[in-house]
């Protein structure tokens, strides 16, 4: 479990900016095992879903350590739920590890999309190779 102070506050600020600007927000559970897994472990963020977590500690998120996302099947796994949710941006909030494995997403992203056409992915979905972009945060 992770105690840092402030990652809630990080998390708050990404939910409630990102609706106020119109987007439609989702909390990943669990980092990168969450984007692995898919399921409920992706789910639309409201408002006040970050209500009264800044005086929290940890992540109400959750964290976790993910070997599948060191792994390229694992990578594919993850931009494949991405799609099926729509989820075109993504806000990482870790360390060291978590922002080279976004940047080693970010790097792989058009392979991983060319290889989900492959196996028959919706066509349609290729056209959000053009908006995936990571905002880092370090915590
Ligand atoms: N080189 C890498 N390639 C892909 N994913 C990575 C890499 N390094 C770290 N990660 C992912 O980031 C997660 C978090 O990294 P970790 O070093 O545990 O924490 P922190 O983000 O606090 O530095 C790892 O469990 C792994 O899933
Ligand atoms: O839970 P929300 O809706 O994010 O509201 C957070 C609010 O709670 C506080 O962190 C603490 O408020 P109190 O000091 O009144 O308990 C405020 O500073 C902040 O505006």
């Amino acid at each position: 479990m992770c105690l840092c102070a402030g990652m809630n506050a990080a998390v708050r600020a990404v939910i409630r900016m990102g609706i106020y600007v119109g987007a439609k927000v989702y909390f990943i559970h669990e980092g990168y095992q969450g984007m692995v897994d898919g399921g409920d472990d992706i789910k639309e963020a409201t408002w006040e879903s970050v209500s009264n977590i800044l005086q929290l500690g940890g992540t109400v998120i959750g964290s976790a350590r993910c070997k599948a996302f060191r792994t390229h099947e694992g990578r594919l796994r993850a931009a494949r739920n991405l799609l099926q949710f729509g989820i075109t941006n993504l806000c990482v909030i870790g360390g060291d590890g978590s922002l080279t494995g976004a940047n080693v997403f970010r790097e792989e992203w058009s392979g991983l999309l060319a290889e989900l056409v492959q196996q028959g992915l919706n066509i349609f979905m290729i056209k959000l190779k053009e908006c995936l972009h990571f905002s880092l945060l370090n915590k």
